[in-house]
């Protein structure tokens, strides 16, 4: 199609997508917009005599259909976009000697705060960038992190982004899996456009500011300063002093990304002082004192091609998708987690539909939903829960809120295999030599049921085997005579019991407790006594290891420790101790200074706590030190700050073990 064609086409599309996505109800996902964008604005680069009237690209966010319409003071606007690094250095050369600041461009949405004699007077939406909707009374019913008085005279306006943080995302949908939120960005919005927040508790939200205008000149120059001293938290913004050192920080926060509790979609270069950013001015629909740099999408649209029931070690049965390949945060990615029945009929999802798929950070890929029902063509499937186990054929079970499913053979192959592949895990046994599907083959053959099957494998059974030869089969029994030493808690681990995770066996460890067998005889009572262990967790770890009593014998007989291991076993503090009686919080990436290398948290963990140190997993009013490492997310130094924790830079605590020769 020709350009003349093509571009009316596209200028309509985009339009139209607009008006959808600012209503709440997005058709596409940000990465199909973005492309949509792309084509038109290279076509009207090319071709400068076709740009419609009016160009979209050149207007900002959507249609004004505004409740409660205010007009901005100066326009909210977009941000010029940069993918390349001479972008970055462009701009640089734009502004020689200027100081500028990156920090991550939070994927939330803008609001503009009014402050009159510093009294928090309205809360507006960007809405078309000239008039936004007047939200006052649901920011201050949702919003954290929005003083209500302000020590300024005069007028203030400070703009920001109003997210909502992972956290809250991951825990509003978990309570409400039958009106799940589709992504943060939305649900930020749906929240502040509902009409009582009774209607959307749990849903609150978090403001980083990241502009400021006042009428007086009382307030510092530097904007992070200024706004910090305003008592805002500012978006995490860092100084860079030329190019190199901006691509630097934009690389650290790609880096961050997953780490991090808000959903981020690039990173904002903006000139750091308020008087240089207002005087660079703006172009049509963008300020000249900023760009984005965009990152990969985290969310993408793509065909639901089927549905698969997967069985697990727990006899769980999740529906898994199986998806046309999409590329989506960093990855191709083929199969995403339905979680279960109650998601899939809350999202209302079809075989054949297209759907939004998410990965964010290390979360498995999840599909989120559909966005445009209306490419419906009737063809769609209803995705049928199965009555019957898809490996055994048992009759399932229903189990919570949500109705997961279950198969409760414990004979199930599928379970098995799934259970025999967990022991050979990194987290438990570590059989690093043989892989899934050996373990399948082996377990299909009959040679392998339990883990205690691992330990009766021989070469010569394995070089019966037409594809194992001498050099595998010598490796795979390597790794399994190594396994031996698995001891107790990582083999509590391996046997996958319903209910204790990890860190219940990590408990138990330091409970006192000095081997499984022990574990398995002391009865509920003996085990809620543990601290941080419950009646659940500890009625399912007897109900099951009394089970397994005989496959532990067969584990002993073969060879294999269950005892405990000295690493597990809780620290013996110091004389001296430097932590004695401190509780701490550890977060970011932690490294020894003396060598630079990566330290594993829960190795520093075990070191504080040698030093006497209790550690916690989250920051709460008991805390007495937050540890930060590197790449600290905001959300863990701001409940800090509020809760009057002091941070603590790891390098001040090395030093304490370094002196106390803990290390
Ligand atoms: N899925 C869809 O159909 C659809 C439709 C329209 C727009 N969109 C998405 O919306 C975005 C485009 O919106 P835009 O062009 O209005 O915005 P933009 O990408 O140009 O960015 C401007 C916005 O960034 C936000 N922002 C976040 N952190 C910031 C920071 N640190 N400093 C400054 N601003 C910051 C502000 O809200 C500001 O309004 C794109 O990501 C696009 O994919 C999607
Ligand atoms: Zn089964």
């Amino acid at each position: 199609m020709n350009a003349r064609d093509r571009i009316p086409q596209l200028a309509a599309r985009l339009v139209e997508l607009r008006a959808a996505y600012y209503q709440g109800t997005p058709l596409v996902a940000d990465a199909e917009y973005d492309a949509v964008e792309d084509e038109l604005r290279g076509l009207i680069e090319a071709n400068p005599e076709l740009a419609p009237v009016p160009n979209p690209l050149e207007q900002v966010g959507g249609p004004a259909v505004l409740h409660a319409p205010v007009r901005h003071s100066r326009p909210m606007l977009s941000l010029e976009k940069a993918t390349k690094p001479e972008q970055v250095a462009a701009f640089f050369d734009r502004f020689p000697g200027q100081s500028v600041v990156v920090m991550p461009k939070l994927d939330g949405l803008s609001l503009a705060l009014i402050y009159e004699h510093g009294r928090l007077v309205r809360a507006v939406t960007r809405g078309d960038g000239t008039t936004g909707e007047d939200v006052t009374a649901m920011v201050r019913a949702m919003a954290d992190g929005i003083p209500e008085r302000l020590t300024a005279d005069g007028r203030a306006e400070v703009r920001g982004e109003a997210v909502m943080l992972r956290s809250t995302f991951a825990a509003y949908n978990t309570a409400h899996p039958d009106k799940p939120l589709i992504n943060p960005r939305n649900a930020a919005a749906g929240t502040l456009r509902a009409k009582d927040p009774a209607t959307v508790a749990g849903r609150r939200l978090r403001f980083f500011a990241f502009d400021l205008a006042t009428d007086t000149d009382s307030a510092d120059t530097e904007l992070d300063r200024a706004l910090h001293t305003l008592g805002f938290t500012a978006a995490d913004m860092r100084h860079c002093a030329d190019a190199e050192a901006a691509q630097q920080a934009i690389t650290e926060i790609e880096q961050q990304r997953g780490d991090l509790d808000y959903d981020l979609d690039g990173a904002v270069l903006r000139l750091a002082d308020r008087d240089a950013f207002a005087a660079a001015g703006t172009r049509s629909s963008s300020p000249r004192g900023a760009i984005a740099f965009k990152f990969a999408a985290e969310e993408k649209t793509t065909v639901l091609a089927d549905v698969v029931w997967d069985v697990g070690k727990t006899g769980k049965i999740a529906p898994v998708a199986w998806l046309e390949p999409v590329f989506v945060g960093g990855t191709t990615v083929t199969r995403a987690t339905l979680a279960n029945q109650e998601v899939i009929r809350a999202r209302d999802i079809k075989i054949g539909d297209t759907v939004l798929v998410r990965r964010a950070g290390d979360v498995i890929p999840f599909v989120a939903g559909v966005l445009d029902a209306s490419k419906r063509t009737g063809q769609e499937q209803e995705i049928v829960p199965p009555s019957v186990c898809p490996s055994c054929g048992q009759a399932l079970i229903e189990q919570g809120n949500s109705r997961e499913l279950f198969c409760t053979n414990v004979s199930c192959p599928a379970q098995t295999v799934r259970r025999l592949i967990h022991w050979a895990s990194r987290a438990a046994a570590d059989i690093d030599a043989i892989g899934g599907v050996w373990i399948e083959r082996l377990a299909e053959v009959g040679i392998l049921q339990q883990p205690s099957d691992f330990y009766h494998l021989t070469k010569e059974k394995l070089l019966e085997f037409d594809r194992i030869g001498e050099v595998s089969a010598t490796r795979m029994i390597e790794s399994i005579d190594a396994s031996r030493q698995v001891g107790l808690r990582r083999a509590l681990i391996g046997l996958a019991i319903p209910l204790a995770s990890d860190g219940t066996a990590a408990r138990l460890c330091r409970g006192g407790f000095r081997s499984l067998e022990e574990v398995a005889e002391a009865g509920v009572e003996g085990l809620v006594a543990v601290e941080d262990i419950g009646p659940k967790v500890a009625a399912s770890l007897i109900e099951h290891l009394t089970r397994l009593r005989p496959e532990l014998e067969r584990l002993r007989a073969a060879g294999v420790s269950l005892d405990v291991r000295d690493e597990d076993l809780p620290p013996v503090v110091a004389a001296g101790a430097p932590l004695a009686g401190k509780t701490v919080v550890i977060t970011g990436a932690i490294n020894d200074p003396r060598t630079g290398e990566k330290v594993p948290r829960p190795v520093f963990q075990r070191l504080c706590e040698k030093a006497g140190a209790t550690a916690a997993s989250s920051v709460s009013a008991n805390t007495d030190f937050l540890i930060t490492g590197a790449g600290v997310g905001d959300a863990k130094l701001t409940k800090a700050a509020k809760l009057g924790v002091e941070v603590v830079d790891q390098n001040e605590i090395w030093q304490k073990l370094i002196d106390a020769q803990v290390v």
